[in-house]
């Protein structure tokens, strides 16, 4: 890369966040295809704009104090980094994994600017969570987590100031506790979470939307090449709330799904998690909270490998719907030589740098996350429109509305990538037609 002022931020970046490796790896993705546009504008130089972009408006770290089922006081670490409102009020998810922290968020929301932003919604990006371990925890306990959590948490928050929503770890319960609290301390009900229950403002097709959108975004990109996916064989890793969406739509539009995992290791199914299947394993998931390795003993003839990720399965597609850096430069090229033309990421950055590599090198059509999945923030940036016009769309205008949007992301990083000489490359042109936006917005404002 020749470009002296993207050199320059990055070794700023670097030395200032030496000890965040995941922040770094998202920087530097973005920055590294930003080239074209930093040669041809020089007013971003002038008004400092990668060296704003880089850096979080705001950051909120706060202890969680709760009391487990045993008695004990427990204290958490609890944040909400709060990147860029250049757009809009801050909006993306709450983590809560025990991998939490600063490096994970802010990257999570350093992409989540980008992602926002190519959703065309007026949102600006942030993220946050906890190093909670939701699992093995009781509905109590999680409650009294969620509770004080947000007991910090709702003076930072608002409709007009930061939507948060879920993400690894934050489903509906969560959402629920948060909520609950929040209009309780605040005295007000008003969309300040998204993904929240239907009766109490939730959308129809949030849950869906961020599987369903990672779907739209690859059958949009098989279109580029007269196919669709009748017929074709899928790998889908995780078994959350995005990879049981992600199977469900694979299954209507005529694919077949033979891989789920979760961080223990992966099952393989050469019949296809079919419809039943899939409602076991969202019954195994959602409610008794189990481990993926249980689907083979209802399912014998499905095998499960322990430690390993399901990318050395020989399919047509790569669905990665668990968590950053699952696909090593390695497993990309076994996925690649074992015929995978399609790679359309439900996760946020599932893929290592040198797996990019090889999609990209091999003409894979690759979707990166920030465009592939930003179809649950879309539907939360709907969830929004809704709560704040009191009314609920139905299941087929919100879908409507979502596959219009997943096609635009397409089509506007297509695009972008056109303009600047990269045909078929969505990582540059995702983050060229984003990038652009912001910057633009943030010009507008001055320095601030
Ligand atoms: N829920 C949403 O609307 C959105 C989620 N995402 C991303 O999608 C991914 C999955 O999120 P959800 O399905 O919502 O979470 P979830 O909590 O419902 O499911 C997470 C899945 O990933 C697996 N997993 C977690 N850590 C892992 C690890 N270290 N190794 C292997 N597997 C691991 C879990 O076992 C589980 O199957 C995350 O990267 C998240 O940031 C992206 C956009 C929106
Ligand atoms: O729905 C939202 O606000 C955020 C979803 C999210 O966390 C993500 O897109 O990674």
């Amino acid at each position: 890369m020749a470009n002296a002022y993207i050199q320059d931020v990055l070794a700023q970046v670097k030395a200032r966040n030496s000890h965040e490796p995941e922040f770094l790896q998202a920087v530097e993705e973005v920055l590294e295809t930003l080239e074209p546009v930093i040669n041809e504008m020089p007013e971003l130089q002038e008004n400092a704009i990668l060296e704003r972009m880089v850096e979080p408006e705001r950051v909120i770290l706060f202890r969680i104090p709760w009391v487990n089922d045993a008695g004990k006081v427990v204290v958490n670490r609890g944040y909400r980094v709060q990147f860029n409102s250049a757009l809009g009020p801050y909006k993306g998810g709450m983590r809560f994994h025990p991998s939490v922290n600063l490096s994970i968020l802010k990257f999570l929301g350093f992409e989540q600017v980008l992602k926002n932003c190519l959703t065309t919604l007026p949102m600006g990006g942030g993220k946050g969570g906890s190093d909670f371990d939701p699992h093995g925890k009781s509905d109590g306990e999680v409650m009294r987590f969620c509770q004080s959590l947000m007991t910090e948490l709702y003076r930072h928050i608002g409709t007009a100031t930061d939507v948060p929503a879920g993400d690894i770890g934050v489903g509906a319960r969560e959402i629920g506790f948060m909520y609950g609290q929040y209009k309780r301390i605040a005295n007000e009900s008003s969309g300040i979470l998204t993904g929240k229950g239907l009766s109490y403002g939730g959308s129809l097709i949030r849950p869906e939307a961020t599987g369903y959108g990672a779907v739209y975004f690859a059958e949009n990109m098989l279109a580029t090449r007269d196919e669709d996916f009748r017929g074709k064989v899928c790998a889908v890793s995780g078994s959350g709330n995005v990879a049981q969406y992600c199977t469900e739509k694979l299954n209507e539009l005529g694919a077949r799904v033979v891989t789920l995992s979760d961080s223990n290791g992966f099952i393989y199914d050469a019949d296809g998690i079919d419809a039943e299947k899939l409602a076991y394993v969202m019954e195994l998931k959602n409610v008794k909270r189990g481990r993926i390795s249980e689907y083979v003993k209802k399912y014998p003839k499905a095998t499960y490998t322990a430690d390993q990720r399901p990318w050395s399965v020989k399919v047509d597609c790569a669905f990665p719907c668990a968590t950053q850096n699952e696909i090593s430069g390695k497993e990309a090229q076994t996925l690649v030589n074992n015929g995978c033309r399609v790679v359309s990421e439900g996760a946020n950055m599932p893929s290592t740098p040198e797996a990019i590599e090889v999609f990209v090198s091999n003409k894979v059509l690759y979707a990166p996350g920030k465009a592939a999945n930003a179809g649950g923030v879309a539907v939360s940036g709907l969830e929004m429109t809704q709560n704040a016009m009191r009314l609920s769309w139905s299941r087929e205008e919100v879908d409507a509305r979502l596959k219009e949007i997943m096609k635009n992301i397409h089509d506007n990083s297509w695009n972008a990538a056109k303009q600047f000489g990269n045909e078929g490359n969505y990582v540059m042109g995702a983050n060229i037609a984003a990038f652009l936006k912001v910057a633009n917005a943030m010009v507008a404002h001055g320095v601030v």
